[in-house]
């Protein structure tokens, strides 16, 4: 997959995602990142790429041709059809499931604005899809960015080696996860569940899945009101319950 990143600062995206798993997958050729600087395409010796917004007010507004240029020039470098993704505050809210979508795409264009944003022309005449990554407001797109890159180059096959995908999964299906232990089995903080050490794998694996029902149910209850539970997870999570009340 290939990923361009337009930004004033395409550095910043570049060393957001040069580590662990996301490092290792551009190190393996299974994500390429690029990244673009319209100051690069903008006019004057001062390589103006925002100006005041008409209307009034504070702040300023990224101009449409440096950017324009820009991604004339994104586009030119790859014969690949791009989808275009704009990082703003008013784009629709970015979830696992678009983030999978995203990951089979063979090429995305990210744009990051800066100061209040970027003229809405270029935004009309060149952007496919308007994303959130949540609703907070940061000095420019670029980390915005780097969480889609994130998210996306972990999903690409060969990223995760199969402990990560098997982390994976429990988000799959719309749950929280389980939580997780390692060594000493015992410790002043607690001790390790008994089943988790028990080598009876269908019991382990009974025992996550109840415990990933029980903390959505508790932390993330919006995320089981859209679906029906199966006879099985809701028996696993009533029981789930009453032993946290015993
Ligand atoms: C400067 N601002 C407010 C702005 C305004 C319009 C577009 C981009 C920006 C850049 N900032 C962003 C970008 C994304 C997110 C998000 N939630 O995904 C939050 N902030």
């Amino acid at each position: 997959m290939r990923i361009d990143v337009v930004s004033l600062f395409p550095e910043e995206v570049d060393r957001c995602t040069a580590f662990g798993v996301t490092g290792r997958a551009r190190e393996r050729g299974l994500l390429q990142l690029h990244g673009w600087n319209p100051r690069e395409y903008a006019d004057g010796n001062y390589r103006k790429t925002d100006d005041r917004t008409f209307g009034g007010g504070p702040g300023m507004v990224m101009l449409v041709e440096p950017l324009r240029r820009c991604l004339a020039a994104v586009r030119q470098a790859d014969p690949t059809p791009v989808h275009v993704v704009y990082l703003s505050p008013q784009g629709r809210r970015l979830e696992q499931k678009r983030v999978r979508e995203l990951a089979a795409m063979p090429r995305l264009v990210l744009l990051c604005g800066r100061y209040e944003g970027i003229d809405e022309r270029l935004v009309q005449a060149e952007v496919d899809e308007e994303l959130s990554i949540g609703d907070y407001v940061l000095s420019g797109g670029e980390l915005a960015a780097a969480v889609v890159v994130d998210a996306v180059a972990r999903l690409q096959d060969g990223a995760l080696n199969d402990a990560g995908s098997a982390a994976q999964d429990s988000f799959e299906d719309g749950l929280l996860d389980c939580p997780h232990y390692s060594h000493p089995v015992e410790h002043a903080y607690g001790t390790v569940p008994e089943v988790l050490r028990s080598g009876n794998h269908a019991a382990i694996a009974r025992w996550r899945r109840q415990q990933a029902l029980v903390r959505t149910w508790l932390r993330r209850p919006d995320l089981l009101q859209g679906r029906e539970l199966s006879k099985v997870d809701r028996k696993l999570l009533e029981e789930g319950l009453r032993a946290l009340e015993q």
